[in-house]
């Protein structure tokens, strides 16, 4: 497999690449992966100008860049967040990149304390990037540390025990700190308002997915038509991620059982295969749906319950599940907790409750 560093490569000689970036296992040995799923990275965007969608948040980024480099100035401290596979790696990686600067990548799981992160604020140079995905995963211990590191680009560190120790101030260049967090609403409130820029990344539009599969189908030397791209689209759960995984396993399925070429047939065969339904759920989206009416009677029910009667963490549904089941319809979110709505019933082909009389959902 090829493994690239995800800053770098062919035409980034001018930019410096930080070691930590350079990794085997693509986990730049802090456990942040630096590729997609797939172990491929060569259809991420290089370059803003190569991102798709997410109008709003490019122009306003355009606008820092400039500024930045207007006045020769590093970038203010960022915070990217949104359901996963929506852009906030892409975007973390193409800032230092457009800036021409070292770019460091860590995750908050992988600081467990404040001297895991030590390393990280003193090996920043000046105007350079510190990305840390899964921010709101950091201790308490680790985010009090960045505090003043954020604010007044020092840190404080106790030297010794008991009472020989004595705290010394150091000074840190002025690095930008980009954070991700599929879960905003788990930063702590001091953590969040150290952050000047905040951007919250949206699902994308069938229209903007189908560009992003013709783009990376001409990438991967793919043939396709408007309409197969169109379907691809339609399945991807408005998630980039999920148009690019479908149009590489489209590409195989074109290519082991017909001519190579992605006609509408075949991607929605391919799609089929897959087990992804014409909203683009798939397995796991139906059996949550299907939990809630068959085991919690259509809801309300918690999230914890959910997640135990699924045997699946409650924080997976939560940020992979139900962020696009909720924007569909499917379910809604109360202060009881959730509800399937009518239109669950509808596409899962099951009778709603009050079909039969029973307030019980029933298979036609
Ligand atoms: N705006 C975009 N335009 C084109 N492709 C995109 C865009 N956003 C994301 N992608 C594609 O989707 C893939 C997933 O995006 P990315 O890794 O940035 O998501 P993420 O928000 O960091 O997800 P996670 O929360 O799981 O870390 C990227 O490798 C890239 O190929
Ligand atoms: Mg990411």
């Amino acid at each position: 497999m090829v493994r690239k560093p995800i800053i770098g490569g062919d035409n980034d000689d001018q930019h410096d690449v930080h070691e930590n970036q350079l990794s085997e296992d693509n986990s730049g040995g802090l456990g942040t992966p630096l590729f997609d799923e797939d172990g491929l990275d060569d259809l991420r965007p290089q370059r803003l100008a190569d991102v798709v969608g997410q109008q709003a948040v490019v122009e306003r980024l355009q606008i820092m860049l400039n500024a930045a480099r207007k006045r020769d100035e590093p970038l203010s401290h960022l915070l990217l967040d949104g359901p996963p596979g929506l852009g906030k790696t892409t975007f973390a990686t193409v800032l230092p990149r457009e800036l021409g600067t070292e770019c460091q990548i860590t995750s908050g799981p992988s600081l467990s304390a404040p001297k895991d992160l030590l390393p990280y604020l003193t090996n920043a140079s000046h105007g350079s990037v510190l990305f840390i995905d899964e921010i709101h995963r950091m201790p308490p211990s680790v985010e009090e540390f960045i505090y003043p590191a954020m604010e007044d680009f020092r840190v404080d560190i106790t030297l010794g025990e008991g009472l020989n120790a004595r705290t010394i101030n150091m000074k840190l260049k002025r690095f930008t700190l980009i954070g991700a967090t599929t879960r905003s609403g788990m930063l702590t409130a001091p953590l969040r308002d150290r952050f000047i820029n905040r951007e919250h990344l949206e699902f994308y539009t069938v229209e903007e997915l189908t560009e992003i599969v013709t783009r990376n189908a001409k990438k991967l030397n793919v043939e396709i038509t408007h309409d197969a791209a169109i379907e691809i689209a339609r399945r991807s759960r408005g998630t980039p991620r999920n148009s690019n995984s479908f149009l590489r396993w489209t590409r195989d399925f074109a290519d082991s059982e017909a001519d190579g070429r992605i006609s509408t047939e075949v991607a929605v065969e391919a799609l089929k295969k897959r087990e992804i339904d014409v909203t683009g759920l798939d397995r796991q989206d139906r059996r949550y749906l299907e939990t809630l009416i068959r085991v919690f009677d259509g809801g309300p029910a918690g999230v914890a319950a959910l997640g135990h009667s699924m045997n699946i963490p409650p924080d997976t549904l939560e940020d992979e599940i139900e962020p696009f089941l909720l924007r569909s319809g499917f379910i809604k979110r109360t202060p009881r907790g959730r509800m399937i709505s009518l239109s669950a019933f509808q596409h899962l082909g099951l009778a709603t409750p009050a079909d039969d009389g029973t307030g019980q959902a029933k298979p036609f």
